[in-house]
């Protein structure tokens, strides 16, 4: 349920325009090459599924490359980077650069480590579309004073809109910083999404699964601000109604695919209320 809440030059997002990406991302079913970490990689596909979206799921760095032909978008995850897996990143980025495919970085745990701290350096000079994280994720990589615990965030989204705004006019992405409340920037315009489930902090993978859901909205070739806005509702509006349907976090996880699976404009416009 939406809060009382109006922070400075932050708008509502749209149920209306959530729901017609809803719509084109079920008629495209775009394929989405997701490269991420090893703790998510099952959630990340089967949330992608229920919803309507193609996953899959490739890290050899030939392969990686070669996919960005056939694929609509990338989305790229540093939550147990290796050395290795980074060269399968840059390959990947780099093909999905050549194809003009549009790519999202979700920057996991940012800061304190530093092979991952390099290449998020890196790879946000490498026209990333869209950028998703937590409240300390992005004020870090935005050169904004931050403490994180790993991948959790410590800090507020409401405390970290400047820093995505900064973030977002350093790189020319789009970024999205979630928490309670989540919001999507172009670095002038902020969106804002509300609701959801606090559940969602009890199980691993939200976030990140999120990221790549924002890359699937970006594969339907929808304009980024609103792809990466409507991913943030479909998670908000599914674990809302999760929740209701749940006795903690276990089932919620099962019950946030069954409600991805059916999510409509009625839901979404629950967020409105
Ligand atoms: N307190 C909360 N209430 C409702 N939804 C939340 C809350 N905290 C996080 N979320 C949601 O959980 C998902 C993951 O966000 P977040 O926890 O910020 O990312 P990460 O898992 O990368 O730390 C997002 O959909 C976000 O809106
Ligand atoms: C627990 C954990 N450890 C390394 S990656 C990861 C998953 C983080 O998932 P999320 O950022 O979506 O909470
Ligand atoms: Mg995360």
């Amino acid at each position: 349920m939406a809060q009382e809440f109006e922070p400075v030059g932050s708008t509502p997002f749209p149920a209306a325009t959530a729901a017609d990406v809803l719509f084109q991302l079920r008629c495209q079913a775009p394929l989405t090459h997701i490269i991420t970490n090893h703790v998510v990689t099952n959630f990340t596909a089967n949330l992608l599924l229920a919803i309507g979206a193609t996953p899959a799921m490739l890290s050899d760095p030939q392969e990686s490359s070669e996919f960005q032909s056939l694929a609509k978008a990338l989305s790229i995850n540093v939550g147990t980077l290796s050395q290795s897996q980074a060269v399968a990143i840059r390959a990947a980025v780099d093909a999905a650069l050549e194809a003009g495919n549009p790519w999202v970085l979700d920057p996991v745990a940012v800061g304190p480590l530093s092979l991952r701290t390099r290449l998020c350096e890196a790879l946000i000079q490498q026209a990333p579309s869209a950028i998703r994280g937590n409240a300390s994720e992005i004020m870090t990589l935005a050169g904004f004073e931050s403490v994180g615990r790993g991948p959790e965030s410590v800090a507020l989204s409401d405390d970290a809109v400047e820093a995505a705004r900064s973030l977002a006019q350093q790189t020319d992405a789009i970024v999205a910083v979630t928490g309670a409340r989540d919001y999507i920037t172009d670095g002038e315009q902020v969106l804002r999404v509300e609701g959801g489930s606090a559940l969602l902090t009890r199980i691993t993978g939200a976030g990140c699964a999120l990221s790549s859901l924002v890359a699937a909205c970006l594969g339907t070739g929808r304009a980024p601000l609103e792809a990466a806005a409507s991913a943030c509702a479909f998670m908000a509006a599914a674990s809302e109604i999760a929740e209701e349907r749940s006795q903690g976090p276990g089932s919620l996880s099962v019950a946030l695919l069954d409600s991805l699976y059916d999510l409509n404009l009625h839901d979404l416009e629950r967020l409105e209320s």
